[in-house]
């Protein structure tokens, strides 16, 4: 059974474009087809101080991974691509790259590891801007 999923992607340090291609590559690998892809956009730093400007993007896949397989495989590949620490508690820091689960079909998840739709993405410019780009009506 196929699902169709958005997810956003962020780097702030490092190679910021090898990151993010890097992630592009991986998710084809391991997570599924990707269908549609924004532009890269560049933006501030959202929620926290920092001079190292975002560069943000969203994609749509096709993926037979359940959600929570899902967050495995995308926190796999932020892993694999470098990011040390998650964030705790709402404080922000840099990152190389960060994978964000926005929508997952039409469904709701709301466990200790993975909320879905993401609860921060309808004030987040950085994923909406993105996001409008390339959904295609069925939300
Ligand atoms: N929809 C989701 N997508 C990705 N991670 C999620 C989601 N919902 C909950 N999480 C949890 O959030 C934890 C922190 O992830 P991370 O460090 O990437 O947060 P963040 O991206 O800095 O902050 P935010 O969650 O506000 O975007 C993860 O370990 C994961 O279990
Ligand atoms: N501009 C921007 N700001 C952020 C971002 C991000 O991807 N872009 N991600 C965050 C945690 O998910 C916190 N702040």
């Amino acid at each position: 059974m196929t699902h169709k999923v958005y997810l956003s992607l962020g780097a702030n340090i490092g190679d910021r474009h090898a990151g993010i291609a890097a992630a592009l590559e991986l998710l084809g690998e391991t997570v599924g087809r990707v269908v549609r892809r924004s532009s890269i956009i560049e933006t501030e730093p959202w929620g926290f101080e920092s001079e190292n400007k975002f560069l943000n993007m969203c994609v749509a896949l096709e993926t037979d991974l359940s959600p929570h397989q899902l967050l495995v495989a995308t926190q796999d590949i932020e892993r694999r691509l470098g990011r040390k620490a998650k964030s705790a508690g709402g404080v922000y820091a840099d990152r190389l790259i960060d994978i964000d689960i926005l929508l997952y079909d039409d469904i709701s998840v709301s466990t200790p590891e993975l909320t879905v739709p993401h609860p921060h993405m309808r004030e987040r410019d950085f994923v909406m801007r993105p996001l409008m780009e390339i959904m295609d009506g069925n939300w």
